[in-house]
C-alpha cells in the first residue's frame, strides 16, 4: 500500500494537500482517499469503491469518451479566466458562496469565466449548501445575470425542502449533490420536486455499481463528479460516466489540474474538454514523487485498518 500527498494548486474545500492510499488487487489499482473530516463510518464506502476497482472491475461502458467541465476554485477573476482559457473545456463549474467571501467577488469571478468561455460555453456554479432560501434566490438571480445565463446551480441550500423552495422561485436549474448520498427507494420522490439534475460521486456512494443504482433511483439526468482523486481514483468516475444509460451534461471529472502533479504518467487531464473511459485504473508509476512522509503514512494505514474492520 502506498500513501501519497499531493499539494493542491489552490485551496479547495478548505484543503491545501490531497492525501490517500493506493493499492493493487487482482484486477488493478484502487484509491482510498476519504476526506480527513470524514469519520470511519463515512469512509467505509470510499474503501469499498477502492476495493471494487482493485478486486472486481467495472461494468461494461456504453460510450468511450466523456465531456467534462473545468473546475474553478475561489480564485481571482484573472486566475479564473486563465484556468478556463487553458482548460480546453466549453463548460466551467465555478465555486461560489465560500465561507467568509463576498457575493460581489463571486459575481466578478463568474463574469470572468463567461468572458473566457465565450457565448457558446456553459457556466454552472456550486454553492455547497451555503445559502438559506432567500439568500439563494437573490444570489442565483445575480449570478445568472453575471454569467449571462447559468446552466445550473449545484446545492444552493442544505435540505431537499429548501432546494424545492428555491427551485420554485428561480428560472435556473437546480442540481442536488450533497443531498444524494444513499440508494433509497424514496429518493425518486424526494428528489423529483427538488432538483433538475443529480450530481453522482462514486466514492461516497461505495462504487460504480452502487452509484449506477443511485442514478437510476433518482430518475434525473446525472452529472458524475470527482472527489479530486488522482488518476487512479478518477478512472472509477469515468467508468461510471461511461456506463450510465444517458449522459446529457458535461461531467465534473476535470479536476486533475487542481492537483500539483499526478501519480500516473498517463494522467487523466482533459484534452479538448474530453476524457477517455478507461477499462482499468492507470498504474501509479510516478508514486515515488508524491510519497507521503512517515507520520502521514502511519495515519492513513491506521485509518485503512479501522475502516476495513468496520464494513458498512
Ligand atoms: O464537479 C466538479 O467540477 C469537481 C468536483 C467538486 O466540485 C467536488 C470535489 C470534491 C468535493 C466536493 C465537490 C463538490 O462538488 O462540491
Ligand atoms: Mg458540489
Amino acid at each position: 500500500m502506498f500513501v501519497y500527498a499531493i499539494p493542491l494548486r489552490n485551496r479547495f474545500r478548505g484543503i491545501t494537500v490531497r492525501e490517500g492510499v493506493l493499492f493493487e488487487g487482482t484486477r488493478g489499482w484502487g484509491e482510498f482517499c476519504a476526506f480527513l473530516d470524514y469519520d470511519d463510518a463515512e469512509a467505509v464506502p470510499w474503501w469499498e469503491t477502492a476495493v471494487e476497482a482493485a478486486e472486481r472491475g467495472w461494468p461494461e461502458p456504453v460510450r468511450d469518451t466523456i465531456p467534462v467541465n473545468c473546475t474553478v476554485p475561489v480564485v481571482s477573476p484573472e486566475r479564473a479566466h486563465a484556468i478556463v482559457a487553458t482548460s480546453g473545456c466549453t463548460t466551467a463549474k465555478v465555486k461560489v458562496a465560500d465561507p467568509g467571501t463576498l457575493l460581489s467577488d463571486d459575481l466578478d469571478r463568474v463574469e470572468a469565466v463567461r468572458d473566457a468561455l465565450g457565448p457558446d460555453g456553459a457556466v454552472r456554479v456550486d454553492a455547497n449548501a451555503a445559502w438559506d432560501v432567500d439568500t439563494a434566490v437573490q444570489a442565483i438571480r445575480a449570478l445568472d445575470k453575471a454569467a449571462q445565463g447559468l446552466e445550473y446551480v449545484e446545492q444552493p441550500c442544505p435540505s431537499l425542502d429548501d432546494l424545492a423552495a428555491v427551485r420554485r422561485r428561480v428560472d435556473v436549474r437546480i442540481a442536488a449533490d450533497e443531498s444524494i448520498r444513499r440508494a433509497e427507494d424514496p429518493l425518486r420522490v424526494a428528489v423529483a420536486g427538488a432538483a433538475d439534475v443529480a450530481v453522482i460521486k462514486v466514492a461516497p456512494l461505495g462504487g460504480v455499481r452502487r452509484a449506477l443504482e443511485v442514478a437510476e433511483a433518482c430518475g434525473l439526468p446525472c452529472v458524475v463528479s470527482s472527489a479530486v482523486e488522482t488518476s487512479v481514483g478518477m478512472a472509477a468516475g469515468l467508468a461510471l460516466a461511461g456506463a450510465l444509460p444517458e449522459l446529457d451534461f458535461a461531467c465534473g471529472l476535470g479536476t486533475l489540474p487542481l492537483l500539483d502533479g499526478d501519480v500516473t504518467t498517463a494522467s487523466l487531464v482533459p484534452v479538448d474538454g474530453v476524457l477517455p473511459v478507461p477499462r482499468t485504473a492507470p498504474v501509479p508509476d510516478r508514486f515515488a514523487e508524491f510519497a507521503a512522509d512517515e507520520a502521514t503514512t502511519r495515519r492513513w494505514l491506521d485509518r485503512v485498518a479501522r475502516v476495513r474492520r468496520n464494513p458498512g
